[in-house]
C-alpha cells in the first residue's frame, strides 16, 4: 500500500460568500505527527478555511483530503480520523467532566470506558473529572473540549484559536498537551492563532494566511532571520555625536532614554559599531529585540506590504 505522507492536503481551496471570494486558491499540506500554526491577521480567512475542513462548509472550489481520503467523494471515513473543537466546546456545566465525556460518548460508536480514561489521563484531568463542570476553570474547560474530541482517536486534530482567553498558565498548559498530542502520540494538529509567539512555541511549522491565501510557510527550526530587519537598541555614549553620524549618513532612527533605537539588519550591526568606535563613542551594549518574527510577521501581512517572492 502507498504510504501516506500527509495528514492533511489542501489544494486550490475557493470560497466565495455571496459575491465576495474570502478563500483565494489555498493551498499546503499538514504531516503526519506535526503541529501545523495557521497564522493570519483578522479577518484573514483562517475560521472560514478551519469549517471548510471539518465539513461546517462546503468549499466553492479546491480539494481537501484526509490521510489521502477526499473530504468530498469519501466524507463519513475522512470525519473518523478527525478530531475539532471549531467553536466553543459544548459542554454541559451542571454535569461532572466525566458525565460529559460519558453523554458524548453516547452519541458516537465504539467507544469504551478504556477509551474515556485514556483521554482523560491524556489531557490531566485525572484528579478533577468527578468534579461539576460549573467549578472548571476556562483552561480545565478547554481541556475538558479537547478530551470530547480525542475520544474517537483521530490522527488529525483541528483547533481554532485554543489559547483564546485563557491565562498565561492555561496557555502553557494548553500548549504542553497540544505538543504531547504530536510527539507521544503522533498526533498531527493544527491550530490557529494571531499570536506570534505561541505559535514559535508550539508549532513544528506555520502557514502564514492573508487574504485568503497562504502567503509564505514557516519551520519553526529553522527561521532565518539572518537578512531580517530588526529593531536594535544602542546604548552609546555620547549619544549627540552618535545621533550626527546616523543623521549625516541618512539612516532612520529613534532616540529615547538617551538609547538609539533603529530598525536594520543584524549583518549590518558590525560594519555600524565600528563606524562609531572609530568616531569615538563608547559602545556599552547593542540589543536586539526578540519581536523579529512579530516584526517579520506585521511586513508580511501589511496592506502593500514587502514583496514577499
Ligand atoms: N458567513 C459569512 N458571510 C460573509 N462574510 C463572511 C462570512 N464568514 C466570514 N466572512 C468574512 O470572511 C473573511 C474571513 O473571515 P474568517 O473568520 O475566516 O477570518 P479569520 O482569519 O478567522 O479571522 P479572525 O482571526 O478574526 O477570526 C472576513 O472578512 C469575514 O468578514
Amino acid at each position: 500500500m502507498e504510504d501516506i505522507l500527509y495528514s492533511l492536503e489542501v489544494n486550490d481551496l475557493r470560497k466565495t460568500i455571496g459575491k465576495r471570494q474570502i478563500i483565494n486558491g489555498l493551498s499546503f499540506q499538514v504531516r503526519k505527527g506535526e503541529v501545523f500554526g495557521f497564522l493570519g491577521p483578522n479577518g484573514a480567512g483562517k475560521t472560514t478555511t478551519i469549517r471548510m475542513i471539518v465539513g461546517l462548509t462546503t468549499p466553492t472550489g479546491g480539494t481537501i483530503s484526509v490521510l489521502g481520503m477526499n473530504l468530498a467523494t469519501e466524507r463519513a471515513e475522512a470525519m473518523k480520523k478527525m478530531g475539532a473543537i471549531v467553536e466553543n466546546p459544548e459542554l454541559y456545566p451542571f454535569l461532572s467532566g466525566l458525565d460529559n465525556l460519558k453523554q458524548y460518548a453516547r452519541m458516537q460508536q465504539g467507544i469504551t470506558t478504556e477509551d474515556i480514561r485514556r483521554v482523560v489521563k491524556l489531557v490531566g484531568l485525572e484528579h478533577r473529572i468527578k468534579d461539576k463542570v460549573k467549578k472548571y476553570s476556562l483552561g480545565m474547560r478547554q481541556r475538558l473540549g479537547l478530551a470530547q474530541a480525542l475520544l474517537h482517536r483521530p490522527e488529525l486534530l483541528i483547533l481554532d484559536e485554543p489559547t483564546n482567553g485563557l491565562d498565561p498558565a492555561g496557555i502553557r498548559e494548553i500548549r504542553n498537551y497540544i505538543r504531547r498530542l504530536a510527539e507521544e502520540e503522533g498526533m498531527s494538529v493544527i491550530v490557529s492563532s494571531h499570536l506570534l509567539a505561541e505559535m514559535e512555541l508550539m508549532c513544528d511549522r506555520f502557514g502564514i494566511i492573508k487574504d485568503g491565501q497562504m502567503i509564505r510557510i514557516e519551520d519553526v527550526q529553522t527561521i532565518d532571520t539572518a537578512n531580517d530587519r530588526v529593531v536594535h537598541q544602542f546604548d552609546l555614549h555620547p549619544v549627540d555625536q552618535a545621533v550626527k553620524y546616523l543623521n549625516d549618513r541618512q539612516l532612520d532612527f529613534d532616540v529615547q532614554d538617551k538609547l538609539i533605537t533603529m530598525t536594520c539588519r543584524p549583518s549590518e550591526v558590525p560594519g555600524l559599531i565600528r563606524e562609531l568606535v572609530k568616531r569615538d563613542i563608547d559602545i556599552y551594549s547593542v540589543t536586539k529585540s526578540k519581536q523579529s518574527l512579530e516584526d517579520r510577521f506585521l511586513e508580511l501581512t501589511a496592506e502593500g506590504g514587502t514583496d514577499i517572492a
